[in-house]
This record gives C-alpha cells, sequence and structure tokens, in this order.
C-alpha cells in the first residue's frame, strides 16, 4: 500500500563540520504530488536531497522516503529500488559509453523503461559519456532516474543544461508520470517550470524553511503590485495604507507598493495628495513573490561584502 508521504523530513539538521547544510527543516511531500524545492545558492537544497537519497548522514532529525527511515540502512536499501535519482552533478563515469552506463544500472535496479526512454530522450548512446553535451548527459540521467520505473523521483535541478524544446519534453513526461502516481520531488532555480509543475513548494534560506506552500496560495496572498510616477517626492513611508505590505522606489523613481488588502479607498485617500504621472497596478508574479522571498538574503549578501567601518581596519596602536 502506498505510504501518504512519500517524502518526511522532520528537525533535518546537517553540518559539515562548523559549516551549516540545513537546520531544523521540516517538510513532506505527499504521494502523488509534483514538489519544488527552493532556495537562493547554498540554501542547502543538494545537502538535504544528499540526506534523503542516504548519501549523507544526518546531524540531527529524521528523513524518511517512502516510509523508510534514511539511516536505516537495510530498510532504505529496500525503499531505494522504489526511488529514482538525478544528482546535482551529472559528470561521473565518463569513460563508459551511455550504452554500458545503462547497462551497470540497469543491472541494479531494472531497465524495463529503458527503450520507451530513449525513443523518448534521444541521445547518442554508443558515445563515450565523457564526450557528451551538458544536455544529452542530463537526458542519460533522466533516463537512468526513470527506467526502473520508480515510484518516487528525486532530483537536484533536473533541466538544467536543457534546451527549450528538451526542457518541454521533460516537463510533459513529469506530468504523465504524476498522472501514472509518481511522485515528483525536483530542486530548480526555473521559476517557469515551478509555475507549470508544482502543486506545492517548499524555499528555504540558509538552511532553514521560509515557506511551504501551494503555488496557487503562494500567488494569491502576495496580492498586486502598484507602481507609481509621482510630481512630488514623498517618503515611501508616507504612501502606506492599509494592507501595504511594502512600499519602495524603483530604480527608475517610480514608487513600488506590494498590496496585500483590498483597502482601495485608503489607497484613493493617500494619493489624493499627490499628481500622479503615471500608475500600473499588476497581480504578484510567481517571481514577485520569490525574490520577496530571496531578497532577504541579497541584502544580508550585500551587507557582508561591505568592507567595515575604517575603525575597524586599524591595529590596537593605531587606535590608540
Ligand atoms: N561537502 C561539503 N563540505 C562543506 N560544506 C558544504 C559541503 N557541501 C555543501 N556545503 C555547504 O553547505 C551549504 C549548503 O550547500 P548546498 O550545496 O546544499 O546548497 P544548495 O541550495 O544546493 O545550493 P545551489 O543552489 O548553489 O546548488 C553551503 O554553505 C555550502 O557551502
Amino acid at each position: 500500500m502506498a505510504v501518504e508521504n512519500a517524502i518526511a523530513v522532520e528537525n533535518l539538521t546537517k553540518y559539515y563540520g562548523d559549516v551549516r547544510g540545513v537546520e531544523d527543516l521540516t517538510f513532506a511531500v505527499k504521494t502523488g504530488e509534483i514538489f519544488g524545492f527552493l532556495g537562493p545558492n547554498g540554501a542547502g537544497k543538494s545537502t538535504a536531497i544528499r540526506v534523503l537519497l542516504g548519501l549523507l548522514k544526518p546531524t540531527r532529525g529524521t528523513a524518511r522516503i517512502l516510509g523508510s527511515d534514511v539511516t536505516d540502512r537495510h530498510a532504505a536499501i529496500a525503499a531505494r529500488t522504489n526511488v529514482g535519482y538525478i544528482p546535482g552533478d551529472v559528470g561521473l563515469y565518463g569513460d563508459a559509453t551511455g550504452e554500458r552506463l545503462l547497462d551497470y544500472f540497469g543491472s541494479l535496479s531494472g531497465d524495463e523503461r529503458r527503450e520507451e526512454l530513449l525513443d523518448r530522450f534521444p541521445i547518442p548512446r554508443n558515445r563515450k559519456v565523457k564526450a557528451y553535451s551538458r544536455g544529452n548527459k542530463q537526458k542519460l540521467a533522466l533516463i537512468q532516474a526513470f527506467m526502473h520505473d520508480p515510484n518516487l523521483v528525486v532530483m537536484d535541478e533536473p533541466t538544467a543544461g536543457l534546451d527549450p524544446l528538451a526542457q518541454n519534453a521533460v516537463y510533459e513526461f513529469l506530468e504523465a508520470e504524476q498522472r501514472r502516481g509518481v511522485t515528483v520531488f525536483f530542486s530548480t532555480h526555473i521559476l517557469s517550470e515551478v509555475r507549470k509543475l508544482c502543486d506545492r513548494v517548499c524555499i528555504i534560506r540558509d538552511g532553514r524553511r521560509v515557506a511551504l506552500e501551494q503555488i496557487d496560495t503562494l500567488v494569491e496572498k502576495s496580492g498586486k503590485i502598484i507602481r507609481l510616477d509621482l510630481a512630488e517626492s514623498p517618503a515611501p513611508d508616507d504612501l502606506i495604507f492599509e494592507g501595504v505590505a511594502s512600499a519602495s522606489r524603483d530604480s527608475d523613481d517610480y514608487y513600488r507598493l506590494v498590496v496585500t488588502g483590498n483597502d482601495f479607498e485608503g489607497m484613493v485617500d493617500v494619493l489624493d495628495q499627490y499628481t500622479i504621472r503615471d500608475m500600473e497596478i499588476r497581480e504578484t508574479s510567481l517571481e514577485d513573490v520569490f525574490i520577496e522571498f530571496y531578497a532577504e538574503d541579497v541584502d544580508r549578501e550585500m551587507q557582508r561584502i561591505e568592507p567595515p567601518p575604517e575603525e575597524d581596519w586599524k591595529t590596537e596602536g593605531e587606535r590608540a
């Protein structure tokens, strides 16, 4: 019988020595979902994925795939026969041909769907993998991950390096797999594929979960963006009314309000004090939502590279 959650991660923490990979991460992927795993570079996505595959040992917390604890070697090995995996760095096994590699993986877990997948994602199967283009390596990885007909597939940036046509072929394929009941979990930086494919997403930053939502809810919650060109130059905060989540000024001097409520009377009252030269109202896009989640990280990153105050550069003697 299928488990309710194909993946269940609870308070998962993984440190590499002093370096935090993920911390206190909790989420579950329901059986049959297409689930996106997102976050800025270095957020901890690959770390979590590698723990799920039993390739890294958690420092604390638990992770289960298809009901099996990933730290229970025997159970996890048994579960792995029903799991497909595409690692983030598909670049191994350079000297073998694609065909040979598929023979090898087939001998480990089965390959009943191999020919069907080779038809769908054609690759130069008799050429050495080290001579493959990035896209062909990625297609080989896809074939390898799906050819034993797994129930769950875990993928670290599965469409990286694929051209738009091949990307679309992958999207259609994943949707068809979902209709067959396969659970799909993948990390990505490509928001259009998140919008197209995912039922839900987990967003992490600095190793911690910052959002776990249905895609539709995420967009609905985020409201509208109002861009304004005013003849006057009020401080952005002067434009805040009930329901404004943030007010800022764009590089082109337009004011940018993110509005989550529906208090348009309040908006009219505030804007009545100014001369509006131009105004644009639009629904927030998924891109806007993600930038909000990622942005704090960018701000902090910028602070980190700003030089410290001059005083800090001086030696003890110079300060005295
Ligand atoms: N083998 C390792 N040894 C030490 N630190 C590591 C190792 N692998 C990852 N890290 C650190 O763990 C943190 C999370 O990295 P991870 O690769 O999991 O992030 P990511 O979200 O997959 O990033 P990206 O989107 O850039 O692939 C980073 O600070 C990274 O430097």
